[in-house]
């Protein structure tokens, strides 16, 4: 059988696995947690560098390349940041047959690689800002269940590191930048996400703060971290001794030396896992008109053994004429008129790798002047159908694509909002969670309480009653961030923390759930 043959809502692993290599996006590779990007995939990724890169451009971000390599003494320079993850550091430690004198790791983030580089390249006011970003590929050996996109030992993002002299001028690219995560993940790959910061216990060790944008995965009801845009303060600056001049003391004429303010961003190819997870149904992929490598895929129908020689001639001419109408406005379209397959089949073939719009065109069509169409993310067949007049085409797709677009991100943001839910009364918590939602409740941003949340949500999790070895394993729930949009209702020094053996007063609304 070659459709997917295993539903989304009774085994969401399973069905991943089938969708991801039916729909032609990932193959499997004989190194573990590793994995090939398909072309499928890889011109969505293409897609998104092209809309981000141009979105950096206009603050002047330069591209650059850092060797993938990064000694371990360079690696070793931030001890306390290197100390949370050296067990995923992969190390070359031989060249050939001979052992290298002192191991290279493979970089698993730049900082240690670009920063002893900043501290050389900056000496003055006038360097600055230094905005540098890399299209790269990270290593991080992790030992967690990979999954393709979502988490493997290898993967593709885009990591942005700058420094600025003034703290205002970092914080507010930190935040321009995450605005425009969120727009990559909701403009173009129709994907929801809160916005908000890390709390203590989940920020980056190596930052002030650190924003995020957080998305969510209806068919498990876990949280995941979309992309981070981080604030890193003067931490690295004092660590890597990144100073330059203070212009304002030199006027005084004083010589001060003022550590410059970093920040570091990071989108990763976890995007467009989160992307087929969100909208992939039981037919395979649904891929959003704005990512998709191709929008419109036009079938011939109605050709039979009967159908005459120039009756099909003529069907297949004026195929080609409505690709060049759509092509002449932008839309990138493809015909299948592969001998041999039934028009069934081949709905079935596109529609597993998620083509958005489909436009069937036979005899019947073409005496009527007209195409079929038929959206790919309306489940419904009859709803899914519609008619456009030929000279209409120019204009109605690309709108129709539009429309798909829109409704497909409407739909996502749907499931998300009636799954996120506000309490501020414990006892609901667990029974919440376990309802596969996330949590939005008053919490005091203790580390310590957000542990204590952390291990009471996965314990009672478990169900009570249920015999020890029964119960199927739940994690805990995590804190996700603390959300810039703050709902009303809590008030200083009065409103408790849900966590009802906490003794502080709650700060702010928090995202609490189970994650990747
Ligand atoms: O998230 C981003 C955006 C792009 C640039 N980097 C930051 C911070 C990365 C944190 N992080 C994340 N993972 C890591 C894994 C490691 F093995 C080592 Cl040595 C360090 C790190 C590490 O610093
Ligand atoms: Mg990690």
């Amino acid at each position: 059988l070659i459709g997917i043959d295993v539903a989304k809502e009774a085994d969401l692993s399973e069905w991943y696995q089938q969708v991801i290599t039916k729909g032609q996006m990932i193959s499997y590779y004989d190194v573990a947690g590793c994995y090939i990007l398909e072309p499928g995939s890889y011109a969505i990724w293409e897609n998104i560098k092209t809309w981000f890169d141009a979105k950096i451009k206009t603050l002047k971000v330069r591209n650059a390349y850092f060797p993938i390599f990064i000694s371990s003494d360079n690696l070793e320079r931030e001890k306390e940041h290197l100390e949370g993850f050296a067990a995923e550091v992969a190390w070359v430690t031989k060249g050939g047959k001979s052992d290298l004198e002192k191991p290279v790791a493979v970089r698993p983030t730049s900082e240690t690689a670009m920063y002893p580089h900043f501290a050389r390249k900056i000496q003055s006011h006038r360097d600055l800002p230094l905005k540098l970003n890399q299209w790269n590929n990270v290593v991080r050996w992790e030992f967690k269940h990979p999954m393709p996109f979502i988490r493997s030992r290898e993967f593709l993002w885009q990591e942005g590191h700058t420094a600025h002299l003034t703290q205002e001028q970092a914080t507010e690219e930190v935040l321009q930048i995450l605005d425009w995560y969120a727009d990559v993940y909701q403009e173009l790959l129709a994907v929801p996400v809160v916005k908000g910061t890390k709390t203590v216990n989940e920020k980056f060790p190596g930052a002030d703060f650190t924003t995020t944008i957080e998305g969510f995965i209806p068919a498990t009801g876990r949280g995941i971290q979309a992309a981070t845009s981080h604030a890193l303060g003067q931490h690295f600056s004092k660590m890597f001794n990144i100073t330059v001049e203070d212009p304002a003391a030199k006027e005084a004429g004083k010589s001060e030396h003022v550590h410059v303010w970093q920040n570091s961003w990071g989108l990763t190819t976890r995007s467009i896992g989160v992307m087929i997870l969100t909208h992939g149904d039981n037919r395979g992929l649904v891929i959003p008109p704005r990512v998709a490598e191709i929008q419109v895929v036009i079938i011939p129908a109605g050709v039979t053994a009967k159908t005459s020689a120039e009756a099909k001639e003529d069907l297949y001419k004026k195929v080609d004429n409505i690709k060049s109408d759509l092509e002449s406005v932008g839309v990138r379209v493809e015909t299948d008129l592969r001998e041999g397959y039934s028009p069934g089949f081949k709905f079935n073939d596109w529609e597993m790798k998620g083509i958005p719009l489909r436009i069937e065109f036979g005899p019947k069509d073409a005496e009527k002047g007209q195409v079929t169409t038929s959206r790919r993310d309306i489940d419904d067949k009859t709803a899914a159908r519609g008619e456009t007049k030929i000279e209409d085409l120019k204009e109605a797709i690309p709108k129709l694509l539009e429309q798909i677009q829109k409704d497909m991100l409407a739909k996502a943001t749907k499931a998300y909002d009636e799954h996120r839910v506000q309490l501020t009364n414990w006892d609901e918590f667990v029974p919440t969670l376990n309802g596969k939602n996330v949590i939005l409740v008053p919490h005091c941003e203790g580390d310590k309480c957000e542990d204590e949340v952390k291990a009471k949500s996965a314990r009672t999790a478990l169900g009570d009653g249920v015999a020890e070895d029964k119960q199927a394993p739940a994690m805990g729930a995590k804190s996700l961030c603390i959300p810039f949009d703050q709902p009303e209702g809590i008030k200083e020094g009065e409103t408790k923390c849900i966590n009802p053996d906490c003794k502080d007063f709650a700060k702010k609304w928090v995202l609490f759930g189970r994650s990747y």
